[in-house]
């Protein structure tokens, strides 16, 4: 079974090693919010919520293939959005008029798929487009039991006591909550079960149903594992959902970092002191040699990137990230932030006297990309490196990288690391 704990590539792919395809329903109006604009199409921080969804299942590397299911009339909406954020495994499809036949239609793309490196999936997900808070780990062990299963369910504990009522409107009887659970995405299920339950499926499910574990069960037999999600599977429903799901995903992305040390054990000194520094910023730092092979995925996900080079002469790395950024084609949905912090020693001109031009012209390119370079000097460390951090967090920059360089004499790590803890205090 997956490893539990924190969401890590490797972990997951070494889980799942078999095709997984996702089917997201995004053909709904949305009616309960009130709003004209169909919820997955809601923006927030200037990207459709079904963006974010699509985003998370792209970052996962064992994911294959995603088909999202939309209303006709907004299929050209949905194109553009998968052009214009560089959507890469996604493609759309016509939906239904009720959800069952939005997956349906989903489930069916996925059997006709043409892409030849995409193969028929041997599990399908199954998640709906306004839930755009999906973890890995979760996601892998939905992925694993379905194919063990035929079926797995997302659930959650009841918030309230559900209750029959009579025709008259009175109370008939009230469920004994302990016993119920709510059902919640993403679910998952072999290619085969979930094909088969919509070929066998009645009229009436399909205009009224809401659950596809229990079509699996009728039609297929088939038993539906089911496993307690985190909070976070919370489905977009009312107005007030959205304006929640605008904080948490600001929330979420300005709590990871990652951190670049070149393998040098002084500037993994370093990092580790930053991480224990911004830990009372309930930030999380991954620690990596640098962001070539496997590493390279720190640059698909939604990291928080900061640069920190304490070389004297190294406008390169900053350089090697931008041209890693560009390779890797993404749409910087943020500003990316990246910090050059240069531990200058006393004989030494500041950086920014010394090559003001490269610097400058850099930063004038890399802006135009939505990245954002800045400066410090070692002697302005006051205005530390943690608080500046905390300080563009604030600002809403999200991508923030830190390459700790080296060429940092050891006083100048323990100053360092005494100043760390002095600005967190
Ligand atoms: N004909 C439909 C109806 C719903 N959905 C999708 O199913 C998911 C969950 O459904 P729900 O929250 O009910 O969305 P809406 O039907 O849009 O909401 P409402 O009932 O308020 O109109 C959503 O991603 C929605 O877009 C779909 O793909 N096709
Ligand atoms: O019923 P709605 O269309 O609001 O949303 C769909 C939910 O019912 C569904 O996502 C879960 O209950 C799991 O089946």
């Amino acid at each position: 079974m997956c490893e539990a704990g924190k969401s890590d590539h490797h972990s997951a792919e070494r889980c799942v090693d078999f095709p997984v395809s996702v089917v997201l329903p995004a053909g709904g109006t949305g009616e309960r919010t009130g709003l004209q604009t169909p919820k997955q199409f809601c923006t927030f921080l200037g990207r459709p919520l079904i963006s974010y969804t699509i985003q998370a299942f792209e970052s996962m590397p064992w994911i294959q293939s995603i088909v999202v299911a939309v209303a006709k009339e907004n299929m050209d909406l949905m194109t553009d959005i998968i052009q214009r954020f560089k959507h890469r495994k996604v493609r759309a499809v016509p939906g239904g008029s009720t959800r069952h036949r939005s997956i349906c239609n989903g489930v069916l793309a996925l059997g006709e798929e043409e892409r030849p490196a995409v193969g028929r999936p041997k599990v399908v997900i199954i998640h709906d487009a306004v839930r755009p808070f999906v973890e890995e780990d979760f996601l892998c062990k939905i992925a694993m039991a379905a194919k063990e299963q035929g079926a797995a369910g997302a659930i959650r504990p009841l918030v309230s006591t559900v209750i029959a009522t009579t025709s008259e409107g009175y109370l008939d009887h009230s469920l004994e909550r302990a016993k119920y659970r709510a059902s919640e995405m993403p679910q998952g299920f072999t290619y085969d079960v979930i094909s088969q339950a919509y070929q066998r499926c009645s009229e009436s499910d399909f205009e009224f149903g809401t659950e596809c574990l229990h079509l699996a069960l009728q039609y297929c037999g088939t038993n539906a594992k089911l496993i307690e999600g985190p909070p976070t599977l919370w489905k977009v429903t009312y107005k007030r959902d959205l304006a929640a799901a605008e904080s948490i995903i600001k929330e979420t992305l300005s709590r990871s970092a990652c951190v670049i040390t070149g393998g040098l054990a002084e500037a993994v000194n370093l990092a580790d002191a930053l991480r224990k520094a911004v830990g009372a910023l309930d930030m999380e730092l991954d620690i990596v040699p640098d962001l070539m092979g496997d590493n390279a995925r720190c640059l698909l996900k939604e990291w928080n990137f900061i640069q920190v080079s304490v070389s004297h002469s190294c406008l390169s790395e900053v350089e090697a990230i931008l041209v890693a950024l560009e390779a890797e084609n993404r749409a910087l949905l943020h500003p990316v932030v990246v910090i050059w912090v240069h531990f200058s020693r006393t004989d030494e001109l500041p950086v920014s006297e010394r090559a003001p031009t490269a610097i400058t012209e850099l930063a004038s390119t890399a802006k135009h990309r939505n990245i954002l370079i800045y400066g410090i000097q070692l002697k302005q460390s006051k205005v530390m490196l943690l608080s500046y951090i905390s300080h563009l967090y604030i600002l809403g920059c999200t991508h923030i990288l830190i390459c700790i360089g080296i060429n940092v004499p050891s006083s100048a790590t323990k100053r360092m690391d005494r100043n760390f803890k002095s600005s967190v205090i």
